[in-house]
């Protein structure tokens, strides 16, 4: 259990002090609790002495008043304190993934899906938000007050004193066996919750596909198997707790009725006066408020310690090597020099070497899965190559910080991602200082100007809502518009093989040339128009570059662009 506690205020970090003030306050919150004993011991003491003035009745009265205003003080404030830090223990672990996300290699998300992340930031963090510091400030605090209550108590009579020690004792006993079997099931009920978010997320990406083939009610076989799971943990949890929480409630009944019968007999054979008989049969009804607090912790204490465990799995996804320097080169050519590099065991470029000179545009043409999208994703370390190396302006990518390298490489991808958020902040995601001129200047250029403004809000529209869903050309122009801002001497652009109208491949090829023009381009291109204007053409088959040239060259030449370009100009996709 010490272990565990021990472990959550670790993660508690930098609230460890608001958890601290948190259990300060509780400790007064117990002291003004003891004044409501004082009132009651003055009262006593007047019954027993017959006494008839109004004094007593009075002191009473002051004693309870502020007893009941101290507790309530305290309380607020110890649970603001407990509030925040849960809150931020939460909060802070979120955005500390989100930059460790970052700088891990994409691979990891191939290997773990989006679910086990989704689950880690949502509900295996909620349950440290809402239970993390409640659990610390009930267990520690419970156990706390309840030592300096027994202490007053032995030290104003050791015998009932030492009966409710006796008390207690037992009920840790019980809350150690409880909390000793609640260690056997946390984890699996940890891994089924996040599951069943694994399971509920996988049916939300893929409710296009479970509406087009008419599987409503069917597709969702795997949530209804994870939510039977989820229900079977919790119940068991529950079956398991039950017979324990009635044990450690029959154990504390069991010794206020002990002591309530010591204290008679004490009476009877004289060793105890009225007065304190009386104050023994009250205290027996309070002595063990703080105990069972501390108890109520306890149940949740694994429950947020495996929360923890599995939170803290983040921590351990190694990291791209991070030793890099922040370098600006004169220069921006990009070289491959014998790049070999396969996703796990499955070989996918092959001894590739390819040179592109500074501010001139290559196009990669070849067969889908030749290895095109993963040759541009090199460049932007995105992955590190297994043999070779890749440099930008004379300097291998794995010099460069994260941050240096992608400040020299813009990337417009084939499916755009555009969040949700206004087209402004959309713009501006690189940049976010950009003033509003800078936005509107850099959607003039990617030819984007005049669509936004005729939305009803603008630049302001908020993306995906109130039919604000943009086409595919509009998308890819709004992403160019990013990259215009970013500005950055390398553009990597996977062109769009979406079939747009004439008007919108228009825009787009203005779009593409404002945003290319002196700058160092790779491109994997589709449209002949594209590819001809390129001062170098790479063919990609299977992995190895089997053809370069420009489309002059190209085009005399047996092999897989000729054949490309035809069968695209017969299947009108490529006009000549
Ligand atoms: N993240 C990944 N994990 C494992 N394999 C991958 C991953 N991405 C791509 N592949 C595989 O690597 C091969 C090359 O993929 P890549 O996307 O680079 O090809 P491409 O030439 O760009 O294809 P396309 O023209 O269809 O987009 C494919 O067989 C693909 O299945």
């Amino acid at each position: 259990m010490i272990e565990v506690l021990r472990k959550i205020w670790r993660f508690a970090g930098e609230e460890q002090g608001n958890i601290r003030k948190s259990m300060v306050l509780g400790f007064f919150y117990a002291i003004f609790h003891m004044f409501q004993i004082g009132a009651i011991y003055v009262v006593v003491l007047a019954l027993v002495d017959g006494s008839t003035s109004a004094a007593p009745a009075w002191e009473a009265l002051a004693l309870l008043l502020v007893s009941i205003l101290g507790r309530a003080i305290m309380n607020r404030f110890s649970q603001l304190q407990q509030t925040h830090a849960g809150y931020f223990m939460a909060a802070n672990k979120r955005l500390s993934m989100g930059d460790k996300l970052k700088r891990i290699p994409m691979g990891y998300f191939n290997d773990q899906s989006l679910g086990e992340l989704t689950g880690i930031a949502t509900t295996v963090l909620d349950e440290v938000e809402s239970a993390g510091a409640m659990v610390l400030v009930t267990i520690l605090g419970g156990l706390i007050n309840s030592a300096v209550m027994l202490l007053c108590v032995l030290f104003w009579d050791w015998r009932i004193g030492l009966l409710a020690l006796a008390g207690m004792a037992l009920y840790l006993l019980l809350l150690s066996r409880m909390e000793k079997q609640s260690a056997k099931i946390a984890p699996k009920r940890q891994r089924d919750e996040a599951r069943l978010v694994e399971a509920v997320l996988e049916q939300l990406q893929g409710m296009s596909v479970i509406k087009s083939f008419n599987l409503t009610g069917k597709g969702d076989k795997r949530i209804r198997h994870a939510l039977e799971d989820s229900r079977e943990n919790n119940l068991a949890v529950e079956k398991l707790f039950t017979p324990y929480i009635w044990a450690q409630e029959m154990a504390l009944h069991l010794f206020s009725v002990v002591i309530l019968a010591a204290a008679v007999w004490l009476y009877l054979n004289g060793s105890l006066s009225l007065a304190n008989a009386l104050m023994a049969v009250i205290i027996s009804f309070l002595i063990f408020s703080q105990i069972q607090s501390a108890g109520s912790g306890v149940s949740a204490l694994r429950l947020v310690g495996s929360s923890i465990d599995h939170a803290n799995q983040v921590d351990g996804i190694p990291e791209m090597d991070q030793d890099g320097a922040q370098l600006h080169p004169e220069a921006h050519d990009i070289v491959f020099d014998h790049v070999d590099f396969s996703y796990g065991s499955r070989p996918i470029l092959k001894d590739v070497s390819l040179t592109i000179p500074d501010r001139t545009t290559t196009a990669i043409v070849g067969p889908s899965g030749s290895g095109k999208t993963t040759l541009c994703n090199l460049i932007a370390r995105f992955w590190d190559v297994e043999g070779g190396r890749v440099a930008i302006g004379g300097r291998d990518v794995r010099e460069y910080t994260l941050e240096s390298l992608m400040d020299q490489v813009s990337m417009v991808f084939q499916r755009v991602y555009l969040f949700h958020d206004t087209i402004e902040n959309n713009i501006k995601f690189g940049c976010p200082n950009a003033t509003h001129e800078q936005v509107m200047d850099a959607a003039k250029k990617a030819c984007c100007h005049d669509f936004i403004s005729a939305l009803p809000e603008g630049y302001d529209t908020v993306i995906g809502e109130s039919g604000a869903t943009l086409s595919g050309g509009e998308k890819q122009r709004i992403s160019i518009a990013r990259c215009l801002l970013k500005d950055a001497p390398i553009v990597i652009f996977d062109e769009a093989t979406a079939n747009v109208d004439p008007e919108n491949e228009d825009q787009l090829q203005k779009a593409m040339e404002a945003l290319t023009r002196e700058k160092t381009v790779l491109m994997i291109a589709h449209r002949l128009k594209t590819v001809r204007s390129a001062d170098q053409i790479l063919v990609l088959d299977q992995g190895r570059i089997v053809q370069r040239g420009t489309h002059g060259e190209l085009i005399g030449q047996e092999g897989i662009y000729r054949n490309f370009v035809t069968q695209r100009a017969e299947a009108g996709k490529w006009s000549l």
